[in-house]
């Protein structure tokens, strides 16, 4: 008996000595002791753990109330610093041309699909991968399959418009998780689940919920990188009794599965006009580690989710934006309807993105959304970045969060208020270099083009056709940004977008 206390009592008293050295350690010899911030936060990883897990993705807000403290770049937890400085943006998340830039590991867990470009850390490695989509996403792929884009915004619009008849409300919120599914879907596996056709939008609100429920496991999955691929080796009913959102993707994985073996079995014949996103890479002459099952579907998950909830949240803050602002609705039906005389008037992508009015509602609806908020790690493996007097060592995590820099208000004077008419004064161009929703550089989103297209036929579309209003939602409970879940995301009661079909 006193053998085995004096074991566990020499056992605790070497765990406390290890954890006091390497606090010691993290403090005084790292290469990071010199930067400024919280004790707490350079000694352990659970700083963050409290704020990002424990508080529901509630860093960034902290992380700014650092930055008051403590100056424009601080450590945030042992390894990984943070700029607030809108003027370090290009450097930090710089092109080619200025070095590597490699993602960080650690951080890189939170996608769950570690062979996605999204979450591949070297930058060789990752300038291979997206070299090989670049041109799968360029403007002309996206303007070929236009048409396809529009007839699901022109269904969607039409089954709005049934509301009208009812008289009940609906949640708008659905409906553009619906599109941006069909779209994501339609665009990269020629096929999709017919969302916007689905009673009360139903089909792209159980994809929303599902794909939500995996952001906001992003964090803790990033502090324990075993849990989901744990979850997934379950059978289907246990994993569905402990986590039941994992269960919709689970079976979308199943699914893209099936299509990618097809597509290596050489079963599917694609249109001359557009290939799926598994057939382009089939088909491409790179290595065949490349090629594996695990990568392709790992690649196809990653798009669809980006591109899926992303779009949607862009919608839905923005059109709640414009609802609740009376004069800006004014204005932009004013110019919808000199520039589509009819309501069944189809203008060009290239036609929409000229409307003045509507470009600067659309910016100001990225500043206000966001994109994703999530603080981007960028990592020179090789060089020193000089910032500010310090020398960010080589290897190093360096990250930035767009809802920083968007309601920066020496940038944006008054970040709170929904005012377009800030990107039509003369500093445009200022002001357009620090809008960092896509982000910027390497990494830089490669949906940009098909989002862009979407965002541009469905807000003519729905402010050129429909009349709608708001129904009991309010930008505090219901679309103001309270979490980070790499994606902003509004407080979990929000019951989402309603509105009355006039
Ligand atoms: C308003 C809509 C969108 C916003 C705000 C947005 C934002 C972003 C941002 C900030 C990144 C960089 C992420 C990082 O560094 O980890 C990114 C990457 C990415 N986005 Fe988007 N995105 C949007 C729409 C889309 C769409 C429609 C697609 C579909 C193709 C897409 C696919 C991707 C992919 C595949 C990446 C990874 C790129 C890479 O690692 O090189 N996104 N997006």
């Amino acid at each position: 008996m006193e053998v085995s206390k004096t074991a566990i009592l020499l056992f605790l008293t070497a765990y406390l000595c290890y954890c006091a050295s390497i606090a010691f350690y993290r403090l005084y010899l790292h290469p990071l002791a010199k930067f400024p911030g919280p004790r707490l936060a350079a000694v352990t990883l659970w700083y963050e753990f409290y704020y990002d897990v424990v508080l529901r993705g509630r860093y960034t807000w902290k992380i700014d109330e650092l930055h008051n403290e403590y100056g424009p770049i601080i450590r945030i937890n042992p390894y990984e610093l943070h700029i607030r400085d809108p003027s370090a943006y290009d450097k930090i998340y710089a092109g080619y041309s200025a070095g590597k830039r490699d993602k960080w590991h650690w951080s890189a867990k939170m996608f769950t699909i570690p062979t996605s470009m999204i979450a591949t850390v070297p930058h060789d490695h990752h300038r291979l991968r997206r070299g090989l989509l670049s041109s799968y996403f360029s403007t002309r792929s996206v303007t070929a399959l236009e048409p396809m884009i529009r007839s699901a915004v022109n269904r969607m619009c039409t089954n709005i418009q049934k509301y009208h008849e009812t008289g009940q409300p609906m949640r708008i919120s659905d409906a553009f998780a619906s599109l941006t599914m069909d779209v994501i879907t339609e665009y990269t596996f020629s096929s999709s689940y017919h969302c916007v056709d689905s009673k009360d939008f139903e089909g792209g609100l159980r994809f929303a919920a599902s794909f939500k429920a995996a952001t906001q496991s992003s964090h803790l999955v990033k502090q324990f990188g075993w849990l989901i691929p744990m979850l997934k080796s379950m059978p289907l009913w246990l994993a569905k009794l402990v986590f039941p959102p994992i269960v919709p993707l689970i079976e979308f994985e199943l699914e893209i599965t099936d299509q990618v073996l097809r597509t290596q079995r050489d079963e599917i014949k694609g249109s001359d006009m557009h290939l799926t996103v598994f057939q382009e890479l089939w088909q491409s002459d790179c290595d065949p580690s490349e090629k594996t099952t695990q990568r392709l579907v790992n690649e196809g998950q990653s798009i669809v989710a980006a591109g899926m909830l992303t779009t949607h949240h862009f919608l839905e803050t923005t059109t709640f934006l414009i609802l609740s602002h009376p004069e800006v609705l004014e204005k932009l039906r004013k110019e919808l309807i000199e520039a589509m005389p009819t309501p069944e008037t189809e203008l060009s992508v290239a036609q929409i993105e000229k409307l003045p009015y509507l470009a600067a509602v659309i910016k100001e609806g990225h500043r206000k959304s966001y994109g994703v908020m999530h603080r981007l790690q960028r990592v020179d493996p090789e060089k020193t970045i000089e910032y500010n007097g310090f020398a960010i060592p080589p290897g190093t995590p360096v990250g930035m969060s767009s809802k920083l820099m968007h309601d920066d208000p020496s940038i944006f004077p008054e970040p709170e208020k929904f005012e377009p008419e800030r990107f039509l004064r003369s500093d445009v161009e200022r002001l357009d270099r620090y809008l960092v929703h896509f982000s910027k550089g390497t990494r830089m989103c490669i949906g940009l083009n098909l989002a862009n297209a979407e965002i541009c036929l469905a807000l003519s579309s729905i402010f050129r056709r429909l009349d709608l209003e708001l129904y009991e939602t309010t930008w505090k409970e219901d679309v103001e940004t309270a979490h980070d879940f790499f994606a902003a995301t509004p407080r979990q009661t929000s019951k989402g977008v309603r509105v009355l079909v006039k």
